[in-house]
């Protein structure tokens, strides 16, 4: 399946916007450009007229132009290359792809080479949930990663010394992506599965779930993933606005999660959860 590009010139302060909005269209990768964001998803969600609806509610001053470009699969890497900086979150876990040198002084290297996945660690929600882990111990628990993208937060969990990890995508391309990086960071405890909320049915109870989805998905899977969280054992979700906050934070209760922290960065939320006891 090849993907489509659309490039949108707009405002920095729409960019986050527009972000949020696309992604209810099955959009799942973004990357910010000198004139605004460029939008990626496959040719066969795209539709023109989606784009179109989405720019119309927002282009008030007529600041707002988009082009359209067909990439295919194979140039998708070539793509990336282009545009992957390394990047340092929280001072420890550098975040780069294979052909970037090797850093200094990190205690935690991550290795990405992404595809068509969302989870570099340059969006925002990416970042804040690596903030959330590092201050969360891993040591020996089972860790269960939804919607993990190119397994960005499963592979943080192997190097912080998870026992065991499920990661879990909706999307086939992302699955296999998640495989090949667990595979290049040597973390040979990460299992990689195709689905949704219902493949953990039949799991064992996990210390720590990791969801950075979004808004409607985290509202409906949160009792799910409270029901397979051990007696305070933690939920770190992200993927939603901080005006949204409070909706998640009712849901948690209702679903016996106590609540316990939370960050934020250009509006976007992390929030950590505690199973109650
Ligand atoms: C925002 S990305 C997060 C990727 C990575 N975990 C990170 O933190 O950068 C969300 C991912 O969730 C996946 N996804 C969307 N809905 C899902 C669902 N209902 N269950 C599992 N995964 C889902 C998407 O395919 C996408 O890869």
């Amino acid at each position: 399946m090849d993907f489509v590009q659309v490039s949108i010139t707009a405002p920095t302060e729409l960019v986050d916007i527009l972000t949020a909005e696309l992604s209810q269209y099955g959009y799942d990768t973004f990357m910010e450009t000198e004139e605004g964001i460029a939008a990626y998803t496959t040719e066969d969600i795209f539709s023109e007229a989606d784009v179109i609806s989405v720019l119309e509610r927002y282009n008030q001053d007529g600041q707002l132009a988009y082009v359209t470009q067909k990439i295919e699969k194979q140039n998708w890497n070539a793509e990336w290359e282009k545009n992957f900086e390394p990047l340092l979150i929280g001072n420890v876990c550098s975040v780069r792809a294979s052909f970037h040198p090797q850093p200094e002084n990190v205690q935690y290297d991550i290795i990405i080479n992404p595809k068509m996945s969302f989870g570099t660690g340059h969006h925002e929600t990416t970042t804040l949930m690596i903030e959330n882990q590092l201050t969360i111990n891993h040591l020996g628990k089972r860790v269960l990663d939804m919607g993990c993208g190119t397994g960005i937060l499963a592979i943080m969990a192997c190097k912080l010394g998870a026992a065991s990890i499920v990661a879990i995508d909706i999307e086939d391309w992302t699955v296999e992506n998640a495989r090949e990086n667990a595979e290049i960071n040597n973390c040979s405890g990460i299992e990689v599965r195709l689905g949704d909320v219902q493949q953990i049915a039949a799991d064992e109870p996990y210390d720590l779930v990791l969801a950075n989805i979004n808004r409607n998905v985290l509202l409906d899977d949160i009792p799910a993933y409270s029901a397979k969280l051990q007696p305070g054992g933690f939920l770190v979700i992200s993927g939603f606005y901080t005006e949204d906050l409070d909706l998640i934070q009712d849901k948690a209760q209702t679903a016996n999660l106590e609540f316990t922290s939370v960050r934020t960065k250009n509006n976007w939320v992390s929030a950590v959860f505690r199973k109650r006891l």
